[in-house]
């Protein structure tokens, strides 16, 4: 059994379009770093340590809350520390709440040697997005345990695929300078409708499926027209008003695709070479400056699944 753990997790962004709580991206453009560690002496069950502005009390921190749960699973009697380093920005879209339950199951599985698959990863991890957003939804934490695109194709029990990506795009993720406080993806969830129209749904299942043949196939244009949704994206505009501009100028100068980033406001556009991305960066810049703030770019590629090492 090690005594002290280190897992990384990296950044993601939700949705892809119409694939709500079924798709993400993993990206490296972020991690988040959780050391865990067996104490000997101390009080409850768990102990946090984080230098950002995360909860440190255990029941709302998304990476205690898992820890938690497998602790009583498992019957473990000792103190648990969870030392939080938060590469992720909270509250912009980024998937920074399922990447630091994602590391913190990772990493406990390790120090204490149950060998948690990827899948039970996941089923432990996104009861830390319930903690923080309400619903246990899972395309975020997936996407940080197994890399890559992924997609959720079963709930009970928990199956992920990986999705090939046969076409050379890279990402930027667009990132207004916006405090959305806390609750942000939980007031966005209340905003999805709980019915919708059947034009509207036949319209998402089109873009679903030209996105997952186009990923496949490598077909620029299916990436292109896939990426888009009738439903939660457009449910969830009052959120961000600034997003329908972006799109078209991102649209307008040749990108790849573009969405929302799970529940915003941050945008992830996927660009190539046949991209004025240039000219996406002035035409948001102006955009955002419009609503009153600015925005910072990333420039990112597809990031990997979670990685953990035993450090003694
Ligand atoms: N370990 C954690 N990492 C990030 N956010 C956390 C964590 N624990 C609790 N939170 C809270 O969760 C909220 C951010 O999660 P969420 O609204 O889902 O946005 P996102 O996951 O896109 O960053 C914030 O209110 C933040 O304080
Ligand atoms: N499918 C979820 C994804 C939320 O992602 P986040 O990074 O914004 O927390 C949703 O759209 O609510």
């Amino acid at each position: 059994m090690s005594m002290r753990v280190r897992a990384i997790a990296f950044s993601s962004s939700a949705n892809l379009g119409a694939g709500y709580d079924v798709l993400s991206m993993s990206h490296r453009a972020f991690n988040d770093v959780v050391y865990a560690e067996l104490l000997d002496s101390g009080e409850g069950k768990i102990f946090i340590e984080t230098d950002s502005s995360v909860p440190t009390d255990p029941s709302k921190n998304s990476a205690s809350v898992p820890v938690e749960a497998i602790m009583e699973d498992y019957k473990i009697k000792g103190i648990i520390k969870l030392k939080i380093v938060k590469g992720i920005p909270p509250g912009l879209g980024l998937g920074s709440s399922g990447a630091s339950a994602v590391a913190a199951v990772a990493a406990v599985s390790r120090l204490l040697d149950l060998n948690l698959s990827l899948e039970d990863i996941v089923k432990y991890a996104v009861l830390g997005e319930k903690a923080v957003s309400g619903s246990p939804h899972p395309d975020n934490v997936a996407a940080s345990a197994f890399g890559g695109v992924v997609a959720v194709t079963s709930h009970d029990p928990f199956r992920i695929v990986r999705v090939a990506v046969n076409y050379d795009f890279k990402i930027m993720l667009i990132i207004p300078r916006l405090a959305t406080g806390v609750g942000k993806t939980k007031r966005a969830r209340e905003l999805v409708p709980p019915k919708v129209e059947l034009n509207k749904v036949v319209e998402n299942a089109r873009y679903l499926s030209s996105l997952m043949v186009g990923l496949i196939k490598g077909d620029r244009n299916l990436i292109q027209e896939g990426m888009n949704d009738s439903i939660v994206e457009k449910a969830r505009e009052p959120l961000y008003p600034y997003y329908p501009k972006i799109r078209e100028i991102s649209l307008k100068y040749n990108s790849v695709g573009v969405c929302v980033s799970g529940a915003g406001p941050s945008v992830l556009v996927l660009y190539d070479e046949e991209t004025e991305l240039e000219k996406i960066k002035l035409g948001a810049t102006d955009v955002c400056r419009g609503f009153g703030f600015d925005c910072d770019f990333v420039t990112t590629e597809i990031g990997g699944g979670v990685k953990v090492e035993g450090l003694d």
